[in-house]
């Protein structure tokens, strides 16, 4: 049997563990999703949580094992919803609605209710599939469980549910929403499907994508996706440009803002996603297709080691 035809006997056979779960119709499923979880209160996990909270207006389990982390992401949030209020984009009614909506706790338990959940812990791989070794026990049966990974393979993710390959229960629900950064802002989203997803999954995470008010985009389970397998060799050749001297920071970023239009250059960009989500994602393109293209920069891996992590550790390529 070909590739193909075998991943999509396995689709069908996904597709049909799904079907008994959620409604017919791929709107009427997003509708049910009454409840989200969202694991992870750091940049990406918090502006999922507080997106959905607003514009799908429903209420969001927001959990991380860090409670400086929560405290840190609600301030965040308060800031956020200031800011539209005193812009006239948001009514202080529907500020205070939204914010009452997210509701943070630091037990995963806590997700034993909710009907879609995303992770958006850091990329590491063992984390991720620990935490969705997990989600397929604590979570409803019908419950989608989406990731935020950069770069990890979904596949992956998805076999992590069972120790039985043949049991697609948990493995079909598995899918990959990809939000891009700052959440509140970029309007695209990454829909990711594994080998084992469910043509109900697939269309369920869409349509509440586009309930938060995103623009959906689908790619293949294939190393770094689309997004990142054009974005991080393009940041990693900017450092590499850095660390070989052939530009200063400033003229990296200056050229690449005036010359292409884009509303920063590539190390600034980095610093706002964070050096060591780019070191990280960098490690899985080289990894899973070991082509030398996608060698991580040697100053990339020292500025993690450093702890100069770009925006949200207060040093990258520049100082916050
Ligand atoms: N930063 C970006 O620009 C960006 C863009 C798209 C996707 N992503 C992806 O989103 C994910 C999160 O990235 P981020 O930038 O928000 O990271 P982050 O470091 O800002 O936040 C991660 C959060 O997860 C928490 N955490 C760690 N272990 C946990 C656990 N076991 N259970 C619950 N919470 C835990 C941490 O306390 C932290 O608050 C990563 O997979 C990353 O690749 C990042």
């Amino acid at each position: 049997m070909s590739f193909s035809a075998a991943s999509k006997q396995v689709l069908r056979r996904a597709s049909t563990v799904q079907r008994r779960q959620f409604s017919s119709t791929p709107v009427a499923a997003a509708a049910e999703v009454k409840k989200l979880g969202v694991i992870g209160a750091g940049q990406m996990g918090l502006g999922i949580a507080l997106v959905a909270a607003q514009r799908a207006q429903v209420p969001v389990t927001l959990i991380d094992t860090s409670q400086a982390s929560i405290d840190k992401g609600l301030k965040f949030a308060d800031k956020l919803l200031e800011k539209d209020v005193s812009k006239q984009r948001l009514s202080r009614e529907d500020a205070t609605a939204a914010r009452e909506r997210l509701k943070p706790s630091t037990q995963m338990d806590d997700l034993s209710d909710v009907d879609f959940v995303i992770e958006a812990v850091p990329e590491i791989p063992d984390l991720k599939t620990k935490i969705f070794s997990r989600l397929a026990q604590i979570c409803p049966s019908h419950a989608i469980l989406a990731t935020n990974t950069s770069s990890i393979s979904i596949t992956r993710i998805a076999a992590s549910t069972t120790k039985n390959p043949t049991d697609l229960s948990a493995a079909s629900r598995v899918i990959s929403t990809h939000f891009m950064n700052p959440v509140p802002v970029q309007k695209g989203v990454e829909i990711i499907t594994g080998l084992q997803t469910s043509d109900e999954t697939v269309d369920t995470a869409i349509e509440f994508c586009k309930r938060m008010g995103k623009i959906p985009s689908r790619s293949a389970d294939s190393p770094g996706f689309l997004a990142n397998r054009i974005l991080m060799p393009y940041i990693n050749e900017a450092i590499i440009c850095l660390e070989t001297g052939v530009g200063a920071k400033e003229d990296i970023d200056n050229i690449m803002k005036n010359g292409t239009n884009v509303p920063m250059g590539p190390l600034q960009l980095a610093d706002f996603i964070g050096i060591d989500t780019c070191l990280a994602i960098m490690n899985v393109l080289y990894g899973e297709t070991g082509d030398s293209k996608y060698r991580p920069a040697v100053l990339l891996r020292k500025m993690v080691d450093a702890g100069w992590l770009g925006k949200k550790s207060g040093k990258g390529f520049y100082d916050y």
